[in-house]
C-alpha cells in the first residue's frame, strides 16, 4: 500500500468529494464561492494547496501538463478487480450511464473511507509518474488500491479526475474570492491574491503562503523562474494624439503578427510559454538553442514575438505558417522551409531578481545587456518618441511594411502581469479600416447543422460567445457562418465533434439552442462590421447592465453584426477571450467613430499592394510578409 506520512491535521478526501458534489449541483457563482470559502477555512494550508490543484483535476498548477496515462480500459480493469463480476456487465453499465465516474460510484461499495487528501494526492502523483516497462500493471494496481479504499462518492470523482473529466465550473476568479473570504470574510484580499497569482500562475502556492504565513507575506511574493508570468496585455486606442495625451513620451515598437513567447532560462534549461501559459517549448527548438548560447544570464525570463520568415525574400510569413509548428511532426519540416526569429521586447527577470516592477526604460536597458547579438533572438525595433506626429509616422511606416500596426508603451510603465491597461496600447491597421476597433476572440459554444450547400458538410454555423470573468460564465455574442473555407469547416467539425456534449454546460448563458453544444475549448478570432445592442445575445447582460447600460432596455446584451471568422486562435484559452468590458469599450469607441468623418482618418491600407512595392533592404529591420 502507498505510504504517506500521517499527520493529525490532515483532512479526509471525502470532504473535498462533498465539495465537488455541491459545486456540481450549484449554478450560482456566489454560492460556489461560499462553499469553497467554508471548506478552505477548515483545512490546513497544505490541504488548501492540494485542494486547489485537485479542483482543476490536476496535481500541480494549471501550467504543468499532467498525464495520468490512464485510459478508460484501465479504469474498467480496475473496477472489474473490485467488482469481481463480468467485464461485460461493467461495459453495459457504462453504456447505460455514459460516465465511468458514475459506473465507479455504482460499483464501489459505499463505506466509511479513511483516505486523506494527501494520500489521494500521492496516489495520483505516483500514477502520473509511473512509467517504463510494466507501468500499465502498476498504474492499474495503484488505481485499484485507491478506488478500493474509497467511498462511492469519492470513487466517482477519482475516476473523473484520472480520466481528465472533472468539470466543476468553479474558475480561478471564484477560487480567489473564496480564499479571500476564508481568510478575512470579505473580498479585500482579492487584489493581493491576484497580484501573486499573476506573477506565479500557481494559485495553490499563493494560497499556501496566505494560510501558512498570513496576508502580509503576500507582499513578498515574486515571480519564479520556470513558472509562467501571466502576460501583460494592451488596451486599444485609435488616435495618435489621444494616445500621446494619455502616455506622454513613450516607446513605439512594431506589432508583429506572430506567436507570443515567454522564454524562461533556468541554468541551461529553457521553457517557452504561450499567450495562454501552455508549455510550447517543443515548437521552437531554434529559440531554445539560441537562448542557451546567447543569453548572458544564469536565470532569466524574457518575452517576444516568434515569427517565421522566408529565408530567400526575408519576408515575415503570416501567423498561419508559424502556427503550423503546433503539430509536432511538422516542426522540422516547417523550420527548414521557414526559419524563425524571436523579436524580443521585454525582460521580466534576471539572475534572481524579479524586475517586473521596474520601469520599461530600465528593463529595456537590462535586456540589451542580456542578449548577445545573434540571428534568432533579436531585440525588437523600439523608438523613444516625444510627439503624436512621430507615433503617426511610425504607424504609417510599419503598416506600409505590412505590419499589423504598432505597440505604444509607457516609458515608465511597469510590467503589469495578467492585466490589460494603458501601459501598453495597440494601434492596429484594422482599427483604421473599420468602424470596429479590433477583432474579437470568441469561444465556440455550439454549432448548427448546415443548410443549403452546407448540408453535405454537416455544419453550417457556430454559436460563439465570450467568457465573462465577472460572472464566471460564457455568454453568447453571435452566430458565425462565414469566413472559413470548406476545408477549414471540415477540420473544425472534426475538432468540435471531440468536444461535443449532450447537455448545455451549466456555465453557459444562452437564449439560443444550437443543434449541438460543445465544451468551451476553441477560440476563434472574428471580424465584424459593428457591435450592436441585442435582445437575444447575452454578452454583458448581467455584468455590465448595472454600471453602463442604464439607458438600454433591461435584458439587452451585445451582438456582432456581420461577423466573419479570421482564424482559429490555438494560442488562446477560452478564458482569454475578449471580455464583455472590452466589447463595451469597443462599442463606445465605434459610436464616437461613426459620428466622425471616417474617410478623413482612413489611409490606403491595401497591404498586398504595399507589400509588392516595398523592397527588401536591411536584413535586420525589414522582414515582413
Ligand atoms: N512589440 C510588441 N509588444 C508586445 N506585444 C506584441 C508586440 N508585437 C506583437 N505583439 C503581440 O500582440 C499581441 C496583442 O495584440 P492583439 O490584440 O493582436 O492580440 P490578441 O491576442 O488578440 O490580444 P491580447 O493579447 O491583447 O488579448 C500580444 O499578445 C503579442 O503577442
Amino acid at each position: 500500500m502507498l505510504k504517506v506520512a500521517n499527520n493529525a491535521l490532515q483532512s479526509n478526501f471525502i470532504l473535498l468529494a462533498q465539495v465537488f458534489d455541491k459545486l456540481e449541483k450549484e449554478t450560482s457563482r456566489l454560492k460556489m464561492m461560499e462553499i469553497l470559502a467554508d471548506y478552505f477555512e477548515n483545512i490546513s494550508p497544505e490541504d488548501v494547496r492540494i485542494a486547489i490543484y485537485l479542483l482543476s483535476g490536476k496535481t500541480g498548477p494549471s501550467f504543468e501538463a499532467v498525464d495520468f496515462g490512464v485510459g478508460e480500459k484501465f479504469v474498467i480493469e480496475s473496477l472489474l478487480r473490485i467488482y469481481g463480476g463480468f467485464k461485460v456487465e461493467i461495459e453495459d453499465l457504462y453504456k447505460e450511464l455514459g460516465d465511468l465516474g458514475l459506473v465507479a460510484k455504482n460499483i464501489v461499495k459505499d463505506k466509511e473511507s479513511s483516505l486523506t487528501l494527501n494520500e489521494v494526492f500521492s496516489y495520483l502523483k505516483t500514477i502520473a509518474l509511473t512509467s517504463g516497462p510494466s507501468s500499465q500493471d502498476k498504474k492499474i494496481e495503484l488505481l485499484t488500491e485507491m478506488l478500493d479504499r474509497a467511498s462511492s462518492l469519492e470513487a466517482l470523482y477519482l475516476v473523473r479526475i484520472i480520466l481528465g473529466r472533472l468539470r466543476l465550473g468553479a474558475q480561478d476568479a471564484t477560487v480567489i474570492e473564496a480564499l479571500s473570504f476564508a481568510r478575512v470574510k470579505s473580498k479585500d484580499l482579492k487584489p493581493k491574491i491576484e497580484r501573486c497569482y499573476n506573477l506565479t500562475s500557481d494559485l495553490g502556492y499563493v494560497a499556501y503562503i496566505l494560510f501558512k504565513e498570513g496576508e502580509e507575506a503576500l507582499d513578498f511574493v515574486r515571480a519564479i523562474v520556470g513558472n509562467p508570468i501571466r502576460m501583460a496585455l494592451a488596451e486599444r486606442m485609435e488616435n495618435p494624439e489621444e494616445i500621446f495625451n494619455k502616455v506622454g513620451k513613450c516607446i513605439v515598437e512594431p506589432k508583429y503578427d506572430g506567436f507570443r513567447c515567454q522564454v524562461h532560462k533556468i541554468d541551461n534549461k529553457v521553457k517557452i510559454y504561450s499567450r495562454n501559459l501552455e508549455d510550447n517549448t517543443y515548437m521552437f527548438p531554434e529559440i531554445v538553442e539560441s537562448t542557451i548560447k546567447f543569453c548572458r544570464a544564469k536565470d532569466c525570463i524574457f518575452e517576444g514575438e516568434a515569427i517565421s520568415f522566408d529565408p530567400e525574400t526575408l519576408r515575415f510569413m503570416p501567423f498561419q505558417i508559424t502556427v503550423q509548428r503546433k503539430r509536432k511532426h511538422n516542426i522540422l519540416k516547417v523550420a527548414a522551409k521557414f526559419p524563425l526569429r524571436l523579436e524580443v521586447f521585454d525582460l521580466l527577470y534576471k539572475d534572481g531578481l524579479d524586475i517586473t516592477s521596474k520601469p520599461l526604460f530600465e528593463r529595456k536597458k537590462l535586456l540589451n545587456d542580456t542578449i548577445v547579438k545573434n540571428e534568432t533572438i533579436v531585440i525588437s525595433d523600439s523608438y523613444e518618441v516625444d510627439s503624436p506626429e512621430k507615433i503617426k509616422n511610425l504607424f504609417e511606416n510599419y503598416v506600409s511594411q505590412g505590419m499589423e500596426g504598432i505597440m505604444i508603451k509607457r516609458l515608465d510603465g511597469v510590467y503589469q502581469a495578467g492585466s490589460r491597461n494603458f501601459n501598453w496600447i495597440k494601434l492596429k491597421r484594422s482599427m483604421k479600416q473599420s468602424i470596429l476597433s479590433d477583432t474579437i476572440d470568441a469561444v465556440i459554444m455550439g454549432y448548427f447543422y448546415g443548410k443549403g450547400q452546407r448540408i453535405k458538410l454537416g455544419i453550417g454555423s457556430l454559436l460563439i460567445g465570450l467568457y465573462d470573468p465577472e460572472m464566471d460564465c460564457f455568454e453568447t455574442i453571435a452566430k458565425l457562418g462565414s469566413g472559413f473555407t470548406e476545408e477549414e469547416w471540415m477540420e473544425l467539425l472534426k475538432n468540435l465533434e471531440e468536444i461535443r456534449t449532450n447537455f448545455k454546460p451549466n456555465n453557459y448563458v444562452s437564449e439560443i439552442n444550437p443543434d449541438f453544444w460543445v465544451k468551451p475549448k476553441i477560440v476563434v478570432e472574428v471580424e465584424a462590421d459593428e457591435i450592436t445592442v441585442s435582445p437575444v445575445h447575452t454578452v454583458g447582460r448581467k455584468g455590465l447592465n448595472k454600471d453602463y447600460l442604464n439607458n438600454l432596455p433591461t435584458g439587452s446584451g451585445f451582438a456582432l453584426r456581420f461577423p466573419r471568422a479570421k482564424r482559429i486562435r490555438y494560442d488562446k484559452s477560452p478564458f482569454d477571450s475578449t471580455t464583455p468590458n472590452e466589447i463595451y469599450e469597443m462599442y463606445e469607441l465605434s459610436k464616437n467613430k461613426k459620428s466622425k468623418d471616417i474617410s478623413e482618418n482612413s489611409v490606403n491600407l491595401d497591404s498586398t499592394k504595399l507589400l509588392k512595392k516595398t523592397k527588401m533592404k536591411d536584413k535586420d529591420k525589414t522582414l515582413f510578409d
